[in-house]
């Protein structure tokens, strides 16, 4: 797996730098001019730098052991102390703080002598610094120091053989001159007979060399204007030098824009845009420039204009410009720990005996790890198959964070499949309560129950029902995650096909049904749960019809909710106002997550509080009926009534269970229900070496609490 940008820590970023305007993109300009000469060392791949530390950006490399995870809870210095021992090892030192706080543990590197191999296997901490260790850690630490600088000594010297090349060969690796280097001049060079020529000119030959001079010249320049005219023929591009010229490069039909030029066009207007005194003064208006700037953004990055047009009205021209760059490089390869099978440091000790380098995804997360490089495939190693973990956006941690689903809950998860967040809400319930893990797609829903099964949640009932008709299916729920279909526009980096193939169809048809399932979701909330109450509203998307338009237009149907804080330590608040219309006050409660801000997908999280029951009508369990039809309402206002009753679990419309017919789960017979409870009430029972019998006896002469009471008693 390489390792570069996309490396970067996930979550709360470094201040952005000016503007965020990423660099050039990289070019391949042929080999460098022969003149141009390096050191070896710059030859060589420093071994620590492929991975960034810690929320550094991979700014500075710092040394760490190469690590295998301690078993016992040993102090920091006595790893520092145990690492700085150890014999050849490459030292690089590194502490813990992946594990949670009150198990806090360390990780030692055992050592590695490859350069290649400078990060520790599970980099599970911040690295420290030897400069920084305490006092009366220091001739181990100078010792250490001196296995570090030997180490990267021999890593700067180029092998004879390195480059498969000998010194005698130079022309053909230039890389190895030193730039303070003099060029050998062989005994009987050229050059010298040059110097020579020089010595021997007289003014009559002084004339004829200037001719000969004056010539070279124009042969190059006449050569340089060809090329010129070359590359505008082929990538007609008017070579006339105003970048912001009416010219447009991306317009003429088959020929293929010229990227650099693109970009620095790209960067220019937007560096007009984002300074008023030069906009002011540029003979260019503002929305020439900003038409400008969006056909170059399709042009470079391949969106439709329509796309395009929506996007860049979110950001500043230049965050802008930073998003779209950020679509353009995956996001890390991160999996969440499944803590019903095994603890994150135990799992990282598994994976780093396996090879695999890995470091926790961010303070935020206590189980997700970021994978920097792995030996393996990791879905399939033993680890994997036991369930001890799944392969997960850290993005999708954050709506299962703020839903903070509670131990013996009743929760439903509406758009469940493939499973992430339902698994996750598993685990954090500990396999307790219930989840109702529903998804309308059926297909989609084995993948649903595999993962369900593989990670071993206990507590999990699959369904595949319309969400929309919840709570018709069953209600009363504690807490419901609607992690809504969106248009993806967040992970576009992961499926680039959003960049061409959603239309003005899809941010209309899918707002409405986000809009239809919202509804439901709040009318399946329990409002008088002693714990709950809560809908966690998410998308991986970032265009704000899915999003705060969503959320706007429950709160204008359902007065019986409130937005709520999230409870998530990071992100940006949602809109407040956008394109003139003005959305509630909680919407900055609301949080939106963007690549380029966090490395994290995009994604959009809100939380709303049930204060009071739903509709009527939606407590007869359908939001097609009970405020959107065709994506307009019916009843104008919200009709809630105030009998203070929410739906009960199971009803149809008119109130009864569900016909047999209706049902697509056979029909919810109460008696036969009963049958059950009273069966498995027996074995219990029985189980605890009470008669039965002899509560119902009991209960037959007067005493009702018979058997109840005695099982009370045993308990
Ligand atoms: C964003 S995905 C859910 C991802 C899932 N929460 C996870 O973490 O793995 C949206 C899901 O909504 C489902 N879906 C679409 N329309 C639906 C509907 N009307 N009712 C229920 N599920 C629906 C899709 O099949 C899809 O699996």
């Amino acid at each position: 797996m390489g390792v570069g940008r996309r490396m970067k820590k996930q979550g709360p970023p470094l201040p952005l730098d000016e503007f965020k305007v990423p660099k050039k993109r990289k070019r391949d300009f042929g080999p460098e001019p022969r003149g141009k000469k390096r050191k070896a060392s710059e030859n060589v791949k420093p071994p620590t730098t492929s991975r960034p530390t810690n929320g550094t950006n991979g700014s500075e490399p710092k040394e760490t052991i190469k690590g295998i995870v301690g078993n016992g809870k040993i102090t920091h210095q006595e790893q520092i102390r145990q690492a700085a021992a150890k014999p050849g090892a490459r030292k690089r030192i590194v502490s813990l703080d992946y594990v949670s706080d009150d198990d806090r543990a360390e990780i030692i590197g055992s050592g590695t002598e490859s350069p290649e191999e400078g990060y520790m296997s599970g980099a599970l901490m911040d690295d420290v610094e030897l400069d920084e260790l305490p006092a009366g850690e220091g001739p181990i630490i100078e010792e250490a120091k001196e296995k570090l600088s030997e180490n990267e000594s021999s890593a700067n010297e180029l092998p004879e053989d390195s480059s498969g090349l000998s010194d005698s060969d130079p022309d053909s690796d230039p890389s190895v001159y030193d730039s303070d280097d003099q060029q050998p001049r062989g005994m009987f060079s050229e050059d010298e007979d040059d110097s020579d020529a020089e010595e021997k000119l007289t003014a009559a030959n002084i004339e004829g060399l200037s001719r000969k001079l004056a010539e070279q010249q124009d042969a190059e320049a006449a050569n340089a204007q060809a090329e010129l005219q070359d590359a505008a023929l082929q990538t007609n591009i008017a070579g006339d030098g105003d970048l912001l010229s009416d010219s447009d490069p991306t317009k003429t039909p088959h020929i293929a824009p010229d990227l650099q030029l693109l970009r620095a066009r790209l960067t220019e207007t937007i560096r007009i845009l984002s300074t008023p005194t030069l906009l002011s003064s540029s003979p260019h208006s503002r929305s020439t420039l900003l038409s400008r700037l969006t056909s170059d953004i399709c042009a470079y990055y391949g969106y439709t204009p329509f796309l395009a047009t929506k996007l860049l009205k979110l950001f500043p021209p230049a965050e802008a410009f930073a998003f779209f760059e950020s679509n353009e490089t995956p996001r890390p390869l991160v999996i969440r720990t499944n803590t019903l099978r095994t603890s994150r440091r135990d799992l990282a000790t598994a994976l780093i005996n396996r090879g695999v380098v890995l470091e926790p995804v961010g303070k935020w997360s206590k189980t997700g790890l970021q994978i920097f490089e792995s030996a393996v495939p990791l879905g399939a190693t033993p680890e994997y198959l036991a369930g001890k973990y799944i392969l997960q956006a850290a993005s999708s941690f954050l709506p299962v964070m703020a839903l903070a689903p509670q131990e013996n809950e009743r929760i439903l998860d509406m758009a469940a499949a493939p499973g992430g967040k339902t698994t996750y809400i598993s685990a954090l319930m500990k396999n307790t309560g219930c989840i109702f893990a529903n998804d309308a797609n059926k297909s989609r829903s084995k993948a649903l129950i595999g993962n369900i099964h593989r990670l071993g949640a206990r507590n999990t009932i699959v369904c595949s029902h319309d969400a929309r008709h919840f709570p018709k299916v069953i209600g009363g729920f504690d807490r419901v995650l609607l992690d809504a279909p969106c248009s993806g526009t967040g992970v576009i980096a992961k499926d680039p096909s959003v960049k061409t193939n959603k239309t003005e169809t899809d941010f209309l048809r899918l707002p409405h049904l986000q809009k239809q399932l919202l509804l439901a979701a709040i009318d399946s909330v329990d409002h008088g749960s002693r714990t709950g109450g809560y809908i966690v509203y998410s998308t991986c998307s970032v265009t704000v019809e899915e999003n705060e338009n969503v959320v706007q237009y429950a709160l204008s149907r359902r007065p019986n909710v409130k937005l709520v804080d999230t409870g998530l330590t990071f992100g940006v608040e949602g809109f407040r106002a956008f394109e003139g219309k003005m959305f509630d006050e909680g919407m900055k409660l609301t949080r939106r997550y963007y690549p380029h801000k966090y490395n994290l997908d995009g994604f959009f999280v809100s939380k709303f509080r049930k204060t009071g029951p739903s509709p009527k009508a939606a407590a007869r369990g359908d939001a097609l009926t009970s405020g959107v039809v065709g994506g307009v309402t019916t009843n104008g206002t919200a009709d809630v009534n105030g009998d203070g009753q929410d739906p009960p679990p199971i009803q149809n419309e008119d109130g009864q269970a569900p016909a047999e017919e209706s049902n697509p789960f056979g029909p919810f017979d109460s008696s036969e229900d009963e049958r059950w409870i009273q069966r498995a009430r027996r074995t219990r029972l029985k189980k605890k070496g009470i008669n039965p019998k002899a509560g119902r006896s009991r209960a037959v002469n007067g005493d009702a609490n018979g058997a109840a009471n005695q099982l009370q008693k045993n308990n």
